[in-house]
């Protein structure tokens, strides 16, 4: 093993769908620190958009697309953080945002069963971000959200804009009952003190070991929810605005409450700026992020994550939109 000093922090982000991980990260990629981080980005289903909300920093961005970071990507995890210690002299600590989908749990215990992966990094801290609107209404239907939250030494609840505080006493309430002693911040857009999170040395095996007794077993088990699933929409011709942007706003208000997650990148006709779409259950953001790039190919895509949702009828009315 080599000594202590040289073992290279990693932390962990993760947070159900739409909580703000990528908000978090994209402050993280900002604000001066005066530290450079290595990001490793995994997502759910197989069109990536989170490379395309984060912000244009000069780190360096692994993504990985092939499914979730807590199953069949975890060789891909190994190999980037492989790559990456060869040329570790280019950043100071590691940052990997995982899926909304993902149990941190196997992500974490890459850093300890994984020989070559532990002798060179540290789990610093499993950071967990929260969405105060919508966690009480999901949290008994996703056990991947309250795996998120029983492995967190940091947990951002964020989003407090849109909670009262009697509303936001009892999402503290449920988080307690499920992780009693990690650190709780209130947060809106993650506006966090960076310090905060980190570089905290929180990770505890100790601790961990009593959520999880078999946490550094090989083969670990877990499970996902089979009923949510996910599906892109891709247009190579513009879209137009006038008709794409009230389809939207319906299928959001109509579905909303099986979308867990709505996000793409738009190109209208007669615009030169990029437009961004989210939605995280009714709740819809639509604004224009930045001039397409000449170099860059003006493509639509939308990515829906769900349970049930009637992939023909949206992706009939996702048609209908083109310019
Ligand atoms: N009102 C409000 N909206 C927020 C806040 N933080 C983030 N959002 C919005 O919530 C949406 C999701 O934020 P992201 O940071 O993309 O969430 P995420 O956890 O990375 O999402 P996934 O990676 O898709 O699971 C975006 O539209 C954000 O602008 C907040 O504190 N208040």
């Amino acid at each position: 093993m080599q000594p202590a000093l040289s073992q290279t922090p990693v932390t962990v982000l993760t947070g159900y769908l739409g909580a703000g991980k990528t908000t978090l990260l994209n402050r993280i990629l900002t604000e001066n620190h005066g530290k450079k981080y290595a990001i490793i980005v995994n997502e759910f289903g197989e069109v990536g958009i989170d490379n395309d909300l984060i912000v244009d920093a000069d780190e360096e961005i692994f993504e990985m697309n092939n499914g979730c970071i807590c199953c069949t990507v975890r060789g891909d995890l190994i190999r980037i953080i492989d790559g990456l210690m060869r040329r570790r002299d280019r950043f100071d600590a590691i940052l990997v945002e995982t899926t909304g989908l993902a149990d941190p749990a196997p992500v974490a215990q890459t850093f300890f069963v994984d020989e070559d992966v532990r002798s060179k990094t540290k789990l610093d801290s499993i950071v967990t971000v929260v969405d105060a609107k919508h966690l009480l209404g999901e949290i008994d239907e996703a056990h991947e959200a309250q795996e998120q939250l029983a492995f967190a030494d940091t947990i951002l609840i964020n989003k407090t804009d849109l909670v009262s505080a009697d509303e936001l006493k009892q999402v503290e309430d449920r988080i307690r009952r499920i992780n009693p002693t990690a650190t709780l911040h209130h947060t809106q857009r993650c506006n966090i003190d960076l310090n905060q999170v980190l570089g905290r040395g929180a990770f505890d095996l100790d601790r961990v070991l009593e959520v999880e007794p078999d946490f550094l077993d090989e083969f670990h088990e877990h499970e996902h929810d089979d009923h949510v699933s996910s599906f892109a929409l891709v247009a190579k011709e513009p879209l137009d605005p006038n008709t794409f942007l009230p389809w939207l706003g319906t299928i959001i208000q109509h579905l909303g409450m099986d979308i867990l997650r709505m996000k793409g990148i738009i190109s209208f006709k007669n615009d030169d700026d990029r437009f961004v779409v989210q939605a995280v259950h009714m709740l819809l953001d639509g604004d224009h992020q930045r001039p397409w790039k000449p170099e860059e190919e003006r493509i639509t895509r939308l990515v829906f994550i769900g349970r049930n949702l009637p992939k023909e009828v949206i992706e009939a009315g996702f048609n209908a939109c083109r310019a």
